[in-house]
């Protein structure tokens, strides 16, 4: 069986590709990356390591790959053999990579072959968005026979992975604990394989909202508030007491939209987050703030990791002022090598503060307001942002 994965990085290699393999697929890694598919072309193959106390290594085999654009003819027949295409690619990549799946799709459904597709970024129903990308470029015929066989199911992934540098190889370096949630009732009915080491679930919404506002907010939050007080990783953002307790008070204000929303047990989210925070506060591990903190006009979007709960949080009339002082530190961000800070805090100069969080985050005037008076406060004097009251 082979298993079609778009994105060969640390996601794809360290955990999706090592669940697919551990599935008996073989795995055809597209990228646009050459260092990497020439890599695993000349390996067939390439190692994870694990960030448990042994460092366990394990070996990824029965690999190859393919360029995404230089070798489109090639991606597209692999499409009309492939068992199940799967992607990793970041949520803003699934518009590239939609034309491609198109033709392989349309390849494919001459034959009546049905496949399933599992986009695999962190937001809300990934698969469903990367379903309308490609049913924008179809015309009505087209997108009949892809509907026929096209199985797009959303999911929820978790795990810390990240890649270093070996003798000139690339090596996936992940934590030991790994979640893939499923919808079920969107795959296909007639797959001839069962996935085993991922959870199967009829509604995703709870999931891939708790990996989101809780799991991806606090990572985000860690990722900023590092930023603001110039630590270099998430991990020693972590060490910070005040930030901890300040994320903690967060996280706090989050749960309160879970236990209203889906009557979830106080209890076990308590637990959920200490566990989160460990697991992001592993030592193993040294995730830069700006790998964490990466895009933050997308994480800073109406329906991403911490406006969403601010959102929500204020229509339930329950606090949430620790996540609108995250959100201001995230406007705060900067990093002059990622485009989408660069472009907000060119945004915060040109148009003001409250422009530009009503364009990016999409909030009403007396949101806008409320963050922009946050926002001088911290510009003002960054300690602000640990005050009982701003
Ligand atoms: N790394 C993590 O800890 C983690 C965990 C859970 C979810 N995710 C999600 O997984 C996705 C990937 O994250 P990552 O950390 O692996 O990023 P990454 O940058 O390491 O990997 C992305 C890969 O996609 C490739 N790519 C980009 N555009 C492409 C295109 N048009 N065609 C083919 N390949 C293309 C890149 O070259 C790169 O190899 C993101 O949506 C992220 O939010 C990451
Ligand atoms: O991948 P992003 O940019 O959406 O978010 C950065 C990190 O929070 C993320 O990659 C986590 O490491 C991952 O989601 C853990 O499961």
């Amino acid at each position: 069986m082979k298993a079609i994965h778009f994105g060969a990085g640390n996601i794809g290699r360290g955990f999706i590709g090592q669940v697919l393999h551990d599935n008996n697929f073989e795995l055809i890694f597209i990228d646009t990356n050459n260092t990497i598919i020439d890599q695993l072309n000349q390996d067939k193959g390439y190692n994870i390591e694990l960030l448990d106390s042994n460092q366990t290594q394990i070996y990824i085999d029965n690999v190859s790959a393919l360029h995404s654009v230089k070798e489109a003819d090639k991606v597209i027949e692999l499409i009309d053999e492939g068992d199940i295409i799967t992607t990793s690619v970041g949520a803003h990549n699934l518009v590239h990579i939609s034309p491609i799946i198109k033709k392989g799709l349309i390849k494919r459904a001459g034959k009546k072959k049905t496949i399933n597709i599992l986009a695999n970024e962190n937001m809300i129903n990934a698969s469903d968005l990367l379903r309308e990308e490609i049913k924008k470029i179809c015309d009505p015929s087209e997108w009949d026979v892809i509907e026929e066989t096209a199985y797009f199911a959303n999911t929820s992934i978790d795990r810390q992975a990240l890649s270093k540098e070996t003798n000139g190889k690339q090596i996936a370096i992940v934590e030991p604990y790994y979640e893939w949630i499923i919808e079920k009732n969107k795959l296909d009915p007639n797959a001839n394989y069962s996935l085993k080491n991922v959870k199967m679930v009829s509604n995703m919404k709870p999931y891939i909202e708790r990996k989101l506002f809780l799991v991806n907010a606090c990572h985000a939050a860690f990722a900023y508030l590092g930023s603001l007080f110039d630590y270099a990783t998430v991990q020693e953002s972590i060490k910070d007491h005040r930030i901890n307790r300040l994320v903690r008070q967060f996280l706090a204000q989050n749960i309160a939209y879970f236990l209203k929303e889906y009557q979830m047990d106080k209890d076990e989210l308590k637990h959920f987050v200490d566990k989160t925070i460990a697991r992001q506060g592993n030592t193993a591990l040294s995730d830069d703030v700006h790998r964490v903190g990466r895009s933050p006009k997308r994480k800073l979007g109406p329906f991403d990791r911490l406006i969403f709960p601010i959102k929500k949080l204020d229509e339930l009339n329950l606090e949430n002022d620790k996540g609108k002082r995250i959100a201001v530190a995230a406007y705060c961000y900067q990093d002059k090598n990622d485009k989408e800070a660069i472009e907000i805090q060119n945004m915060i100069s040109e148009q003001g503060i409250i422009d530009t969080v009503k364009k990016v985050s999409q909030v009403s005037n007396a949101q806008a307001q409320e963050l922009s008076e946050i926002y001088y406060a911290i510009h003002h004097n960054r300690e602000n942002i640990f005050l009982e009251e701003i």
